[in-house]
């Protein structure tokens, strides 16, 4: 019997409506056919082991059991990538298997996500060749320890001390107050035996910024912290809950001199400090974590999307028409409102992650010749689209959550989980007002750069053209409305750098003249983000391979992000662009139409996400649409159901109905 057969009848219905080759789709999302193909194989092989299967909801088990099982997931897991790679001599296709498995987030993403790319962009070629076989194959696990209780965000300011003892040729951890211990590494609590410790580096008394250092920090056969090591796990958090965070101090804890990280700046044998041609390079892991996180953001807005689309083409609640049968939920406007910006979004982001990714490995290979002239870029595009990104994403989760109705608060339907671990990244790997404010930076300079007529970086030079171009009428063309949001940007970045200046003229030093305008910076980098995610993703889709029918989709996808921000934004637009109010009334009217258009390909546009039903762990979201029956079979699952009368009646609520009676 095909899947079909045993589909819900509502979701066969609208795979048979569908305008495009949804395999084409897939591939096309995911690079290739062949890549499509590698990937399902990998996911196949995966999932064919047993031993990854949870006998019941993780929720029901408690902390403790979470975190073990999910070492037990993480370690298992890391036992099929170990034997592909041994069999195809390549690492495994990317994949979001871990999330069929660990569910949560796995115990070994700080090991794999930045302990080992720390080494291998942080060490020298003998650190790197030390450390990494033995990282790479899990012989020793690690973190990366830089945040601390009292500072995450400005780490200059961070008071783990490192301090070198020309003698014995060692640094010397100390973590000398409580507010300087590590708080939040991932694995940190009870996973790793080692970690990148970021720590204040002190030579002969003086202070020499913060750099990367390795230190075990516990006994590789007992697992016991190692003496000077005060280690332990920071508790339950609103996700994250098998990330197994953690804290960390020192004391008088010594590590070897080659266990800093020296390809940027080294401390000689005799203590001599040479410093590295950029300090900033340090930071180099946050911007390769950043870029991954748009790319992450694509995913958990396609998760949430399918789940919700699919649920609200099975869900059918109240008439649009008396005289007709109870409506799919998807056929009401409000609903489509709701969702396909989701599934839209999801697109924009993975044309957003790939064009940054271009622009991360060409700077790569520039800082690899010594030239950094486009560093100030990559960094100030990678904060404010990680920035956004993960803001909308977190929104978008949560409102596909709302959009499923009571059944979305269901832990069953795995969207509160995705929901805690999507809006965690507005935070992690910098804040986001603190990373849009560094944006702000780049963007004031950029500005002063375009006033003195100076040649700008790609990403910025739209600043130039506004600058020297008269305003153009307004277009109510995807270009049109491309360049609608360039406006926008550059009329913020005007007011702001204005009313720096204007503070300034006031008297007020440029810092607090920068704090007062720090909310208009701050909607100058959003403006400018907003601008980016719309000039990629509708370049990606005219420019993309697709055929007429799937183009033409794709088309009515990028077009919807645009439109729809449009309309979002439109006091920005008025303000700043040519708009009017006529041409907010078309596009309107345009959005409503893009609404329609889409609808009937709705389920074949998130099918084309290709999540299977392991990956979404819902029961909203399956392909099969069973949703009313899974619903019931995870609440049988529930330890209450085992039993047909809880002790607590005989213990509490007996005795209460009993006294009552006197
Ligand atoms: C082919 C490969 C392609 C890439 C593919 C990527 C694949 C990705 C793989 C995996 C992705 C998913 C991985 C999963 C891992 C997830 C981990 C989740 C767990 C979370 C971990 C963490 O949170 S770790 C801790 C993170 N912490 C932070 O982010 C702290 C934030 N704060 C800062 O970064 C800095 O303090 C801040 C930048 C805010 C300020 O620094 P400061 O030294 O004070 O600098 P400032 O004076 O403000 O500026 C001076 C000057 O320097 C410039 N600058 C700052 N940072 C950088 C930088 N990183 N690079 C370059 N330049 C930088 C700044 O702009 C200033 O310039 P000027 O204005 O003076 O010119
Ligand atoms: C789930 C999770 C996992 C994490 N994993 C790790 C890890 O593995 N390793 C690690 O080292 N760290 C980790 N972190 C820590 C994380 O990187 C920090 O929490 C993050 O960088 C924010 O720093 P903070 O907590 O100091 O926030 P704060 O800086 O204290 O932010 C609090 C508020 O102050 C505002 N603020 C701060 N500075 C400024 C400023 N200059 N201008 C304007 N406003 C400002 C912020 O906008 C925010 O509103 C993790 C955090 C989370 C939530």
């Amino acid at each position: 019997m095909s899947t079909e057969t045993k589909c819900n009848p509502d979701l066969v219905r609208e795979r048979a409506k569908c305008t495009f080759d949804v395999n084409e789709l897939i591939n096309l999302f995911y690079g290739s056919e062949k890549a499509t193909k590698e990937r399902r194989h990998f996911e196949d092989a995966v999932l064919a082991v047993k031993e990854l299967k949870d006998a019941i909801p993780e929720e029901y088990l408690s902390h403790k059991e979470r975190y073990e099982n999910g070492v037990r997931k993480a370690t298992i897991l890391r036992d099929v990538y170990r034997d592909y790679k041994a069999k195809h001599n390549r690492d495994p296709p990317p994949n979001q298997i871990t999330k069929a498995v660990i569910k949560d987030i796995s115990p070994f993403l700080l090991h794999n996500g930045m302990f080992v790319p720390t080494i291998a962009g942080q060490g020298t070629p003998e650190q790197q060749a030390e450390w990494l076989p033995k990282a790479e194959s899990m012989q020793i696990i690690g973190t990366y320890a830089q945040t601390e209780l009292g500072h995450g965000s400005f780490i200059r300011g961070l008071e783990t001390i490192a301090t070198y003892d020309p003698k014995t040729e060692e640094f010397v951890l100390n973590n000398p107050t409580l507010t300087s211990f590590k708080w939040w590494p991932g694995g940190l609590g009870s996973t790793v035996n080692h970690c990148v410790v970021v720590a204040q580096l002190y030579i002969n008394g003086k202070s020499h910024g913060i750099h990367p250092f390795i230190a075990q920090i516990r006994d590789l056969d007992t697992h016991k912290p190692l003496p000077g090591v005060k280690v332990g796990e920071i508790g339950p958090k609103m996700g994250f809950q098998t990330a197994n965070n953690g804290f960390l101090g020192f004391d008088n804890f010594r590590i070897p001199r080659k266990n800093m990280l020296m390809k940027n700046a080294q401390v000689l044998k005799d203590g001599t400090f040479v410093k590295g041609i950029n300090e900033k390079l340090t930071y180099g892991t946050m911007v390769m974590v950043r870029v991954g996180i748009v790319g992450d953001c694509s995913f958990y807005a396609a998760l949430a999307a399918t789940i919700a689309v699919r649920y609200s083409a099975v869900r059918h609640q109240s008439h649009i028409k008396a005289s007709e049968p109870e409506a799919q939920i998807l056929d009401y406007l409000t609903q489509q409102h709701k969702l396909f910006i989701a599934v839209a979004s999801s697109h924009v982001y993975r044309n957003a992650y790939l064009w940054m990714e271009k622009m991360y490995t060409n700077v790569m290979k520039e800082l690899s010749q010594d030239k950094q002239d486009n560093l100030p870029e990559l960094h100030a595009t990678a904060c404010c689209l990680k920035a956004v990104c993960s803001r909308d994403a977190g929104s978008l989760v949560e409102e596909c959550r709302l959009a499923c109705g009571g059944h979305g608060y269901m832990a069953s339907s795995n969207l509160p989980l995705t929901y805690g671990v999507t809006i965690a990244a507005v935070t992690y790997e910098g804040e986001r007002t603190v990373l849009l404010l560094q944006t702000a930076r780049y963007l004031m300079k950029a500005w002063m750069a375009a006033l003195k007529g100076k040649v700008l970086s790609p990403s910025v030079s739209y600043l130039l053209n506004s600058l020297k171009e008269s305003k153009k009428p307004w277009q109510n063309t995807p270009e049109g409305i491309v360049k609608g949001f360039q406006h926008v940007s550059f009329g913020k970045v005007k007011a702001a750098y204005e009313t720096i200046q204007k503070y300034m003229k006031q008297g007020k030093d440029y810092e607090d003249a920068w704090n007062l305008a720090s909310v208009q910076l701050v909607k100058a980098s959003e403006a400018h983000s907003r601008a980016i995610l719309c000039e990629v993703s509708w370049e990606a889709v005219c420019s993309s391979s697709a055929s007429p029918n799937l183009s033409r989709v794709l088309q009515q996808l990028a077009q919807l992000y645009l439109t729809y921000w449009t309309l979002e934004t439109s006091g920005d637009l008025l303000l700043y662009s040519n708009i009017t109010k006529d041409d907010l009334i078309i596009l309107r009217d345009k959005y409503e139409e893009l609404l329609v258009a889409i609808r009937p390909n709705a389920v074949g546009l998130v099918d084309g996400f290709d999540l299977r039903d392991e990956i979404l762990n819902s029961t909203l979201g399956s392909y099969d649409g069973r949703v009313y029956e899974r619903l019931m079979e995870e609440a049988l699952k529930s330890p209450l159901n085992q039993e047909t009368v809880n002790s607590s009646f005989h213990k509490y609520l007996k005795p209460m109905m009993e006294k009552a009676k006197l």
